[in-house]
């Protein structure tokens, strides 16, 4: 794989794809992590004297524009954290990102609009994907791949238009696997790996994998209640990934096999309704056993034993990996959970990696100091599926 210095970038114009899917409440960022992570590529290429074009996605809106999905905040706290003036276009391949384009002088620095209000950035035909890519490859000279948290999609940003375009990977990436590298070589047992959040179809799947790898795996987050179902529980209205019960079930199986334990929530936190994000206003929420889950409440954070039994599978682990949040811990009421798992990394002696866009930003929202981990990584799906051994498509368009 290339790097940056490989590249002959002054004059150039250089469109580097990055992760800046930042979480917002409203226009307001609420953690600039990823921001932060993608600036040392981005000012490297401005002290070189590259037109600088950078491109994220941010959430998933449907494939057409969507105001709340807009990147501009981004665009703004991009500028605070260069130092320096960001050109935002106000489309990704329209005249404004043409016009934009074409204004920026050697060492200047645009930020286009969301990929994803583009219906072929994400789509699964390849032609549609060819042709968006087409008109992203028609802005730049030259390609550089630094949006880690996204090398897992094939999308067209990410897996496309590095084929059409002179191409290298970002110092971000180049870090991020440098550290990951050390969870598939010789890694230091017992290793721990905890999961939760609520992408649950896409992280599924890699726990089949990770029966391989890990001692024990400890589940969180949204992701606890298919396991809980599979084990014949009423769950309420929580989260639940009905059609991947089977797969559950044989996970639960192959661990007792294998000797790998694996570790489930005795008691979660739950309420009637999701709580309101907004307003923060108060959920009272109540612990209560897996066993006893009403019908009409939902699971949103795991409980006070459940805390103290995860804290203690943590602290004695050698290397812990942890994607995913325990609960909804963005609501006061709900972060208990998420809390206690940090804190046992913070404790224990292990080499600890907290992978994803929101367990990062959990664990610094929460004011825990970065320091105290050994990697924060800006991927959480990206870090599962490399750990997992699969070719990822961001990664396999960088190779020469
Ligand atoms: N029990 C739960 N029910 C619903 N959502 C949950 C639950 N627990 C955690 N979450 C949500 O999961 C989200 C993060 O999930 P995910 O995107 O998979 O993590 P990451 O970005 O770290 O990879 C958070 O916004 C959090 O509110
Ligand atoms: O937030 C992300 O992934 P993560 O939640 O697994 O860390 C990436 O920006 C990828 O976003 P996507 O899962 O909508 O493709």
């Amino acid at each position: 794989m290339k790097t940056i210095d490989d590249l002959q970038v002054a004059g150039k114009r250089v469109f580097v794809r990055a992760d800046l899917n930042v979480p917002l409440d409203g226009e307001t960022i609420t953690d600039d992590g990823r921001i932060r992570a993608a600036v040392p590529t981005i000012a490297k290429l401005v002290q070189a004297g590259a037109k600088v074009i950078v491109a994220s996605h941010l959430g998933r809106p449907k494939g057409e524009p969507d105001p709340r999905f807009s990147l501009a905040p981004v665009a703004r706290r991009l500028g605070e954290l260069l130092g320096k003036e960001v050109a935002f276009a106000a489309d990704t391949v329209g005249d404004g990102a043409r016009q934009v384009v074409d204004g920026l002088a050697d060492g200047d620095v645009a930020l286009l609009e969301n990929l994803r209000f583009n219906a072929g950035e994400t789509s699964k035909d390849d032609a549609e994907r060819g042709a968006f890519a087409d008109r992203l490859a028609a802005l730049a000279d030259l390609y550089v791949g630094d949006g880690f948290g996204a090398v897992h999609r094939k999308h067209a940003s990410v897996y496309d238009l590095p084929a059409r375009l002179p191409h290298a990977a970002g110092d971000l990436i180049a870090a991020e696997l440098n550290v990951l590298k050390q969870l598939t070589e010789n890694v230091k047992r017992p290793y721990a790996v905890v999961l939760g959040g609520a992408k649950v179809s896409d992280k599924l799947g890699v726990i089949g994998h990770l029966l391989e790898k890990a001692d024990r795996i400890l589940i969180g987050g949204g992701m606890a209640y298919t396991f809980l179902k599979a084990q014949g529980h009423e769950i309420g209205t929580s989260l639940l990934q009905e059609d991947q019960i089977p797969a559950v079930q044989e996970y639960l199986a192959r661990a007792k096999e294998r000797g790998v334990e694996f570790v489930l929530p005795v008691d979660v936190l739950v309420a009637p309704e999701f709580p309101d994000l907004k307003t923060k206003a108060p959920a009272n929420p109540r612990a209560v056993s897996v066993a006893e889950i009403p019908a009409d409440q939902q699971g949103l954070d795991i409980g006070p034993e459940t805390r103290k039994l995860y804290a203690s599978k943590l602290t004695d682990a050698a290397t812990v990996f942890w994607n995913g949040p325990m609960g909804v811990f963005e609501h006061p009421d709900f972060a208990e959970g998420t809390k206690a798992v940090a804190q046992a990394l913070v404790e224990s002696p292990a080499f600890t990696v907290v992978g994803g866009g929101d367990s990062a930003a959990a664990v610094r929202i929460l004011g825990f100091d970065e320091k105290a981990f050994g990697h924060i990584s800006t991927g959480g799906g990206a870090s599962l599926e490399y750990l997992e051994g699969k070719t990822l498509p961001g990664l396999a368009a960088l190779e020469d």
